[in-house]
């Protein structure tokens, strides 16, 4: 459960007060997610009630970092595409203090996240993945990627020896596949703002059609098809990275051209881009396996799920 820092209900009744959404009737920590605290809360605004997410910012997200990921929000709920917005307060105020975290009270979107998406739900994704890149051709600002070939450098470097304490030999393979990925790594592609995390827990779906996108707190400017490599390695395999599902990858791939399209040389760059986001998401799992606090409630996520992602594109 990702609640890292208690908010009182005292709290989060005089955070309510700085808004026009009624007061609260009940709260509660939600049990998805590693990066953040999030918390459902209800209050009585509204004809029968109002619904709304608070998200206490912890871990990986600087604060500084908000007013871009909020405007970023705006900009895309302004544009159709269904992303829950920042919710200003009284004084037009997004970003809070909570618990002495930065905090916000976001839009609550209906849907659910699946565990073992069908090809309808993937060809959806893949089709909003593509409308939200579209969305953003005319999206002003920019964030560097913290988790980019120089992220990965610098995070293989704080993990080094303790990798092999997640499995033998983890840490010759990852210098291997930095140095591989230095080589190939597609400089030259057209660069965008990306969502960059759009795992299935992050697409809110109702029935086949996606309801809602989540989770913007790693969009940054980076080789915009690495999104698509991110969605396709996220989406298409077994929870454990075992099982290649050509079904769900495809049907990724064909819901993302029907909205925006892939050029030749990001198709041919894919396989790399591929590895680099499994190797994005090895390194930052083997990290928090690491690293997590004995006391957080947090369910960890398999580091090696995406080493056997990562030993797939590798045979491409
Ligand atoms: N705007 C929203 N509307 C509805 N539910 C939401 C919303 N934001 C978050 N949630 C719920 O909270 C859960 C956790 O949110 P989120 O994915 O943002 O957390 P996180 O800790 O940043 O996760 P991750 O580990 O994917 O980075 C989601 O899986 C979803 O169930
Ligand atoms: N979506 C990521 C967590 C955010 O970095 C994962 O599943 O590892």
């Amino acid at each position: 459960m990702a609640v890292y820092t208690h908010v009182s209900a005292e709290e989060m009744a005089a955070l309510l007060l700085r808004y026009d959404a009624g007061t609260l009737t009940s709260a509660k920590g939600i049990a998805e997610g590693v990066e953040n605290s999030n918390f459902l809360i209800d209050t009585s605004g509204g004809q029968d009630g109002e619904r709304f997410i608070l998200t206490l910012y912890e871990k990986r997200v600087d604060a500084g970092d908000l007013p871009f990921f909020f405007a970023l929000l705006d900009h895309l709920a302004a544009n159709g595409v269904p992303v829950p917005r920042a919710i200003r307060d009284r004084d037009n105020k997004q970003l809070q203090q909570v618990a002495g975290r930065p905090g916000c009270l976001i839009e609550f979107l209906p849907g659910v996240s699946v565990s073992h998406p069908n090809p309808a739900q993937a060809h959806a994704a893949g089709q909003a993945l593509g409308q939200m890149h579209a969305a953003l051709t005319d999206f002003k600002l920019d964030r560097p990627n913290t988790m980019g070939p120089e992220g990965w450098h610098e995070l293989a470097a704080k993990c080094s020896g303790d990798l092999d304490a997640i499995a033998p030999g983890l840490s010759v393979r990852v210098t291997a596949e930095l140095e591989w990925l230095d080589g190939a790594w597609p400089r030259d592609l057209p660069r965008a703002v990306v969502h960059a995390d759009l795992f299935p827990d992050n697409v809110l779906m109702r029935g086949d059609d996606v309801g809602g996108l989540i989770d913007f707190y790693f969009a940054c400017t980076e080789v915009r098809a690495w999104d698509i490599a991110v969605t396709h390695a996220a989406w298409s395999f077994d929870n454990d990275g075992t099982g290649y599902r050509p079904e769900i990858g495809d049907a990724i791939i064909a819901g993302y051209d029907a909205a925006f399209g892939l050029s030749d040389a990001e198709r041919a760059a894919f396989p790399a881009l591929a590895r680099g986001a499994c190797l994005r998401f090895l390194l930052t799992r083997a990290w928090d396996w690491l690293n997590t606090p004995a006391g957080a409630l947090v369910t960890r996520k398999d580091p090696l799920a995406f080493l056997r992602r990562l030993d797939h594109y590798a045979r491409l």
